[in-house]
């Protein structure tokens, strides 16, 4: 079963217009509630005749009411709750979109928010189990509560006064993140636990920065243990509410040094988290969970049960872009297949271990997120132990993303008046047949939306996901797009992990700096200069004034100033008038080129001047001595002689009339010779679909015009062909180096070539 995600748009509040609206909730055609909303749109900000559509489990708009979000989203868990799965409900959002007035609310009876709404649903089903049982079952509650700020676990019972500084440690066992030593409290009644939520809610860091008066500095992470006895028997169940810190802009919250510190730290522990969503989606190997104890903690695809995301939205133009950006996530965050699986049962042996005392101290381990099943586990059924991964998964209709039974279980009460709230502010009044929104899709105008005919909703997707990721990274630097490069070798990657290894023994304020470093790096092997200056960025509040720190985002930003001034020559150039034929290459031109070779040959002087030296490696050389302030210590980053590089791996340049081709291959490779441009003469649009091809990342290349899903499978097990017949070579990576040479690649051809430059606009 996949996260659900709801969207929840809140009102305006007093300073901002009605005039100034851009979101807006609708309905799309497969939604089978009665009337309810399930679709967010949004202008795209480069073309406002263009909308983006997303449509997720249900949206809510600025109507709604905490009861409404409860009832439907919420009460229904409280049940599975009971039958041993744990339930994770987390706000996203910018910051002040509304996270904590839906988790926590307000003190009025109305304005209460999921958490305490979720903890008296809880008290009464407790209540209604243990008079339906006539005494037989009991049921605990504890709570423990903590806050993950600047990157560090602290205990929320405990005052800020008491707090060491390096907070809790996590631990991992058997997959699992726990904070060691948190406290635990057993609330035995709904007055108790408001009590003590209310009194560890003092102990958040909040502050008041120019886009919300109370804004979190934190994450919240609520958790909630349920333990069910029945006889020998106890079901732990685990209800985890959390309230994430808001994303900043720093350019608009106008933060001072310590409110930028904690913003950059929120800033960066989201951005991991969006890094871990993509790497999900992506079905990578590497998901970058270690990268912050957030994304550690929340181990989002990665828990068992029932999870559910609220997106929470402001509804005015001052948010556009990062409203954009928080859709973007969400809807890959849709996507997450979160397994159903119960907590085992425990069963009491001779000697009964009370776990609901107040406790605390660094003996005692417990997951947040999960339950550890194991720590009172005396015996345990013959049954279990056939127990395995095939586990029994339970179906959930309640959270079918597709037709219920029942009609959904949106905000009936308020869908209608919240059409009609929008429809005040001139938006809503929909020309548009609401059969023409599909999931998530642009509209070249609202009033001529229409679904692409043959165009899946999944590729439909990720083309919006790719075109509203190139707006924002134009935000960021004004860069038009972003080139995939191929993957980081084994080398560098296990360079990178040594260093998270590093950074993670290290626990004082440096290391924070050192993983945006860290990151800023990994950003830059990857080819990602865009993401690598935003952590840059972040780390410099700790390195203020170290000049090394400033010289590389220098070089960056020139070197993406660069990029750009190419990318619109190079545009203006292939926008001549037509007629003007592309050079031929000789017949005997080698097409295929080794990445080496070709990456020699595509670099302008340009470019290698601006080359950062410390580029290939997290080491700094001993020529920069004076700048040290975040790059010589023992546990961090060491010094490496440049001339210690280990040499680079020699590679196999392949050409044409090679003898050794495989058959398949070289038939393929001697069938025409179409027209072609040398790689040195490569237009935007070869450069862009020579990258692609690449990349080998088939859901990249089926994309291309006129490839598809079957054809991008023979592009790329043609060339993992080409690297077997070569296994025995040191280095046997190869790019294709011209589009010559892609159309004589198997079930290519010089149609397909043609169809694939087409489609590009430059
Ligand atoms: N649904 C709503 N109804 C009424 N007021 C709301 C609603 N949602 C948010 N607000 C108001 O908007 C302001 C910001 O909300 P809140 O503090 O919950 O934002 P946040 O997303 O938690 O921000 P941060 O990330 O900075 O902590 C508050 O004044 C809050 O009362």
């Amino acid at each position: 079963m996949s996260v659900r995600v709801v969207a929840r748009i809140r009102p305006l509040l007093k300073a901002e217009l009605e005039r100034d609206i851009v979101v807006q909730g609708t309905s799309s055609p497969d939604n089978d509630s009665d009337g309810g909303i399930d679709t967010i749109r949004i202008p795209n900000p480069r073309n406002e005749g263009e909308d983006f559509s997303f449509q997720f489990n249900s949206v809510y708009g600025m109507q709604a009411t905490q009861d409404d979000i409860f009832q439907n989203e919420v009460a229904p868990t409280v049940k599975h709750l009971f039958q041993g799965f744990d339930v994770t409900i987390f706000a996203y959002g910018v910051t002040g979109t509304g996270k904590t007035h839906t988790m926590r609310g307000g003190k009025t009876l109305s304005e209460r928010g999921v958490i305490p709404r979720l903890l008296s649903g809880i008290y009464r089903r407790s209540r209604k189990l243990e008079k339906d049982s006539q005494g037989v079952a009991s049921v605990e509650v504890a709570m423990s509560y903590y806050e993950i700020y600047n990157d560090r676990v602290y205990d929320l019972f405990e005052t800020p006064e008491k707090r060491t500084s390096p907070g809790l440690p996590l631990r991992e066992q058997n997959g699992k993140t726990f904070v060691v030593g948190l406290t635990e409290r057993p609330c035995l009644s709904l007055k108790e636990f408001e009590t003590l939520y209310d009194q560890a809610n003092v102990n958040r860091s909040t502050s008041a920065t120019k886009l919300n008066a109370h804004s979190s500095r934190s994450h919240a992470v609520l958790c909630v243990k349920v333990s069910i006895t029945t006889g020998d028997e106890t079901r732990v169940s685990m209800a985890s509410a959390i309230d994430l810190a808001g994303s900043e802009d720093n350019r608009r919250t106008e933060n001072g040094k310590e409110r930028l510190v904690e913003s950059a730290s929120i800033n960066k522990s989201l951005f991991v988290l969006a890094q871990c969503v993509e790497a999900i989606s992506k079905k990578q190997a590497r998901i970058p969970y270690r990268e912050s104890k957030m994304t550690r903690i929340l181990s989002l695809g990665q828990n068992n049960g029932l999870t559910i995301m609220i997106l929470n939205l402001a509804p005015v133009r001052s948010y556009h872009l990062d409203t954009l950006s928080s859709l973007n996530f969400a809807n890959r965050t849709k996507k997450i297949e979160v397994k159903e699986i119960e907590n085992e049962p425990m069963f009491r042996g001779p000697a009964p271990i009370r776990t609901l005392a107040s406790v605390s101290g660094p003996s005692i381990q417990r997951q947040p997120l999960r339950p550890l099943t194991n720590t009172e586990l005396t015996t345990m059924k013959n049954a279990m132990a056939s127990r395995s991964s095939d586990k029994s998964a339970k179906a959930f209709t309640v959270y079918s993303d597709k037709a219920r039974a029942t009609s959904r279980p949106s905000n009936p009460s308020t869908a209608s008046s919240q059409r009609r709230a929008l429809d005040s502010v001139g938006r809503t009044a929909d020309p548009i047949p609401s059969r023409n929104f599909k999931n998530i899709h642009t509209s070249k105008s609202p009033r001529k939306a229409g679904w692409t005919a043959g165009v899946s909703k999944e590729n439909i997707e990720q083309m919006v996901e790719k075109k509203v990721e190139e707006i924002l990274a134009a935000r960021a630097l004004n860069e038009p797009s972003k080139t995939p490069v191929p993957g980081v070798s084994e080398e560098v990657q296990r360079r990178l992990e040594l260093l998270e290894e590093r950074i993670e023994k290290k626990d004082d304020t440096r290391a924070e700096g050192l993983t945006y470093l860290l990151m800023a790096k990994q950003h830059q092997v990857r080819g990602e200069d865009v993401s690598a200056l935003k952590m840059y960025q972040l780390a410099l509040p700790y390195f203020p004034d170290n000049e090394k720190l400033a010289r590389k985002m220098h070089i960056l930003q020139e070197r993406l100033r660069i990029k750009r001034e190419k990318q619109q020559q190079q545009t203006a150039e292939a926008c001549q008038p037509q007629g003007q034929k592309l050079p031929q290459i000789p017949a005997a031109e080698n097409h295929i080129l080794p990445i080496q070779e070709q990456s020699k040959k595509k670099r302008s002087r340009t470019f290698r001047e601006l080359e950062d030296p410390t580029d290939d490696d997290y080491q700094l050389g001993d020529d920069a001595p004076s700048d040290r302030s975040f790059e010589d210590n023992e546990d961090s980053f060491r010094f490496k002689q440049k001339s210690r590089r280990a040499p680079r791996p020699k590679i196999r340049v392949f050409r044409d009339n090679d003898g050794d081709m495989d058959p398949v291959v070289k038939q393929t490779t001697l069938l025409t010779r179409p027209r072609a441009v040398s790689v040195g003469e490569q237009t935007p649009r070869t450069r862009h679909i020579l990258s692609i091809i690449n990349t080998r990342d088939l859901s990249q290349i089926r994309l291309l015009k006129g490839v598809g899903a079957k054809k991008a499978e023979t592009i790329v097990d043609c060339l993992r062909l080409l690297e077997e017949e070569n296994e025995d070579q040191e280095n046997n990576s190869m790019l294709v180096g011209s589009l010559a040479e892609l159309s004589r690649m198997k079930g290519v051809g010089t149609k397909t070539v043609e169809n694939m430059r087409s489609a590009i606009i430059v």
